[in-house]
């Protein structure tokens, strides 16, 4: 039997203490990660039932009207754009989201007439940090660094958050649910509904993502890239729509406080005689630019910001 594409790993193991299957699990992340930083996860703790509710209330929070929507904005000084959002013209993506921080910042914006799903959202929200916080040692482990590395380096969880997302159908003309990008943060956790069409780019190929129920999505963001030098690569990946199908997804992002100066550590360069790939930078302002790319979208393509913004030609 061929090896399927997108590796699928059973998190069991480290729930039961099972060393062994522990181990056999970190060398295909580790594989996954090097090449193109994309695998699924199974046995991850997360409840089925919670997964199937907040997306059943995703559902009926998008289907508010759009005047509804609208009053739930974000607050101009938060570090993102919580709340709900829509991009218009000049448009590169065909979604809208609600975006929120930690269960409590004072930063959130949720409807008022819909507590269930404030409750589901903020419950998933919870489990998602716990499996972060997980996949964070695991990322460590298989770097060769301390377990509790990453936990040390950054002990803030203020940062993390939780994107409800609604692509529209694909239209004659186009089927652009969301561009090809690099996630920012550390480690992302994608479930996305039966409908399908997250692809990842291996060797220059786009791979879809087979959608299976309790399936979630891990991929490795650009902090990881950056701070491995490269070791581990940040996922370049994208959504496609569907014709007449609306699909539904939840992406939780595992991040890092906005005043981590952030270049390739040590381990990854003088310690053995290989340049930095990257220049240091604070996250806080890395994440700003890609929040302007965003909200203030522009217009030509090779203007959007990615982690190349930090390269050095080596
Ligand atoms: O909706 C998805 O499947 C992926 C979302 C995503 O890549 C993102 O929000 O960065
Ligand atoms: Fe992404």
């Amino acid at each position: 039997m061929s090896e399927p594409i997108i590796p699928t790993i059973d998190l069991s193991s480290f729930f039961k203490g099972d060393e062994d299957g522990q181990k056999k699990a970190m060398e295909v992340i580790t594989k996954a990660f090097s090449e193109y930083g994309f695998f699924q996860i199974v046995n991850h703790g997360i409840p089925l039932d919670l997964i199937k509710e907040a997306t059943e209330q995703s559902k009926l929070f998008f289907d508010y009207s759009d005047e509804e929507k609208s009053k739930i904005k974000s607050f101009p000084d938060a570090p993102l754009p919580a709340g709900y959002h829509r991009q218009f013209v000049p448009s590169r993506d065909n979604i809208e989201y609600f975006l929120a921080m930690t269960p409590g910042s004072n930063f959130n914006v949720f409807p008022q007439n819909l507590p269930r799903f404030r409750e589901a959202f903020e419950e998933m929200f919870v489990q998602m940090t716990k499996l972060g916080v997980l996949l964070e040692s695991i990322i460590c482990d298989c770097l060769g660094l301390p377990t509790n590395f990453l936990r040390e380096f950054n002990d803030d969880r203020d940062w993390d958050f939780m994107v409800a997302l609604h692509y529209f159908p694909a239209s004659n003309n186009s089927n652009h649910g969301l561009t090809e990008h690099e996630d920012a943060n550390c480690v992302t956790f994608v479930i996305q509904d039966e409908v399908g069409g997250l692809q990842v780019r291996k060797n220059g190929e786009w791979i879809p993502v087979v959608p299976a129920e309790g399936t979630i999505v891990v991929n490795l963001g650009d902090v990881i890239q950056v701070l491995s030098n490269k070791k581990f690569k940040s996922a370049t990946h994208r959504v496609v729509s569907t014709e007449g199908r609306n699909r539904f997804s939840f992406a939780f992002f595992h991040n890092l406080k906005g005043d981590k100066w952030i270049e390739p550590l040590p381990q990854f360069t003088k310690d053995i005689g290989e340049p930095s790939k990257y220049r240091g930078f604070f996250f806080k302002d890395y994440q700003a630019l890609r929040v302007r790319n965003k909200t203030h979208p522009p217009s030509r393509p090779e203007d959007v910001i990615h982690i190349t913004h930090y390269e050095i030609d080596t």
